[in-house]
């Protein structure tokens, strides 16, 4: 099949590059020249296991091609995906802008006959019905189009992985032929396909993900009644996670979500809901008790140091989370802004393997960006585990102890091996594992100053 790909995303690329090794003819197109430059260098602007050799391998095979505009390529796409980047708005609601102005290239598209066109970007639902409706009444008498929900359940880090092998496929489209068709696409990669409506598709990707945040935010607020009772969370999770009906997946306590979608598509069910007069409280309450988490990461450090001003101290990982060099909302941001807001005259040096440039861009100036785990802890009073990074864990006791002012770490994923490097004369405290000394626990003022502050 001939298929193009518009929005040379995270998404985009690897749906694009996917469909090229499954032996499909993609064209992938995205507004931004420096990323199509570099594309069509052979350079996978990402930091994504496996997309690399994935497209360099489609490029020379002919399969995957990349162009600013359909005109350069002279598409003759069958189906056409829309995977540009739905951010959020100020106000949570999702930004629909890069969408439409996508749609509305279209029209312009040479060829005329039947196309598909699949949403493939994470978008409220009744978004596929409106963009129907524009694009027939704009393209020409000869072109005959359907739009189709076709959600994404990737996972960043390991996007290549879930594309070849996804837990499920959703295709919402009310036209019995549009889904032969896309079901025909998909029907090659080893996953049930569930076909349904557009509004049904749509609002099952917001609700996937609006039911990890509320799963992350119960684990994580059971974890600081665990630290506050003298109970070890990582076991909990470990009693909650053999009982089939709940799983073992995302219990994983410490600072929280983060990231381009969890955040951005929780925000934007919550406003959606109030709107269509269905209020998502639960997602609300989660999206609140998420962005409490660094708060809390800066009053244990406060504990651990008794007063971190004029304190040197290093943050180990700041992506959202390991095997990504995204930065989007990930947790690092509020922790350091945090921290230096609450204590001016903090030294805060941090590393991150892959962060890079995005990690430059993201955080404070006044953070000090080192090259390495060792230059970030050298001389440092304490350390964060932001994001477990495997590197990390392969630190010894006494390279802390050699490195460190005082071996004192905070271990905001639960990642080191406490038991152990305590045995060896380091401090680790770790997320819902230790008894709270009285001045963790947050004060009911500060609570509700800190939620009024950060009100989704
Ligand atoms: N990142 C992820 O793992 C997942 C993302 N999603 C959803 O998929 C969508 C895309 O996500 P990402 O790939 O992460 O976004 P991204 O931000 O990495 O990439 C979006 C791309 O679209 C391009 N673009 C914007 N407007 C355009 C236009 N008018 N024409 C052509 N290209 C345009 C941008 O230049 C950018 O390269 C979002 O709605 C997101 O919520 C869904 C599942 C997983
Ligand atoms: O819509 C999207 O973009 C995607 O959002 C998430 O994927 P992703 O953002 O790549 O990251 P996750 O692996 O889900 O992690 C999200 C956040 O939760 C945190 N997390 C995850 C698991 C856990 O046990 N504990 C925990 O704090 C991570 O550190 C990270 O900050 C979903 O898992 C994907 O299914 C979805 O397609």
């Amino acid at each position: 099949m001939k298929l193009a790909v518009v929005g040379a995303g995270i998404v985009g690329l690897t749906t694009g590059a996917g469909f090229a090794e499954l032996g499909h003819q993609v064209e992938c197109y995205d507004i931004d020249a420096g990323k199509i430059g570099l594309l069509t260098a052979g350079a996978v602007p990402y930091h994504e296991p496996g997309l690399q050799s994935l497209v360099e391998r489609n490029v020379a095979a002919g399969r995957l091609r990349f162009g600013l505009a359909p005109e350069q390529l002279t598409s003759q796409a069958e189906v056409i995906f829309l995977a540009v980047g739905t951010p959020s708005a100020d106000d949570g609601h999702m930004q629909l802008a890069p969408l439409w102005a996508a749609a509305d290239k279209l029209t312009a598209w040479p060829g005329g006959g039947r196309r598909i066109v699949v949403v493939k970007s994470t978008v409220p639902v009744g978004t596929a019905d409106r963009l129907e409706a524009r694009l027939r009444s704009r393209l020409p008498a000869d072109c005959e189009v359907h739009v189709a929900s076709i959600p994404e359940f990737m996972r960043e880090g390991g996007a290549v992985r879930d594309f070849f092998e996804p837990a499920r496929i959703v295709i919402g489209t009310n036209d019995p032929e549009t889904f032969e068709r896309l079901d025909l696409l998909h029907r090659r990669l080893p996953a049930p396909i569930l076909g349904t409506d557009r509004r049904t598709a749509e609002l099952s990707k917001l609700a996937a993900n609006a039911h990890l945040a509320v799963r992350l935010s119960f684990a994580n607020e059971m974890a600081a009644l665990a630290e506050q009772t003298g109970a070890d969370y990582p076991a909990i999770a470990r009693v909650l996670g053999m009982d089939p009906r709940i799983g073992p997946h995302f219990l994983g306590a410490g600072l929280g979500f983060g990231g381009s979608c969890l955040p951005k598509d929780a925000r934007a069910l919550v406003r959606l809901a109030d709107e269509a007069g269905a209020p998502q409280t639960l997602v609300a309450a989660a999206i609140r008790a998420n962005v409490m988490l660094p708060l809390r990461m800066v009053r244990k450090l406060e504990a651990a140091l008794s007063g971190p001003s004029r304190r040197r101290v290093a943050l180990l990982g700041l992506t959202f989370k390991p095997g990504t060099d995204d930065m989007r909302e990930a947790p690092s941001i509020r922790l350091a802004t945090e921290l230096l807001r609450r204590h001016p005259g903090i030294v805060l040096t941090a590393y991150d393997p892959a962060a890079g440039e995005h990690a430059k861009r993201a955080l404070p100036n006044a953070v000090q960006l080192c090259d390495s785990a060792e230059a970030a802890l050298r001389g440092a009073d304490a350390a964060i585990l932001v994001t477990e990074w495997p590197e990390f864990r392969k630190i010894q006791a006494e390279d802390f102890k050699n490195w460190m002012k005082r071996p004192i770490l905070l271990d905001g994923r639960n990642a080191l091996d406490a038991e152990t490097l305590n045995a060896q004369g380091v401090v680790c405290i770790g997320v819902g594992r230790l008894p709270a000394t009285p001045s963790d626990a947050l004060g009911a003022a500060e609570l509700t100053a800190f939620q009024t502050e950060v009100e989704p």
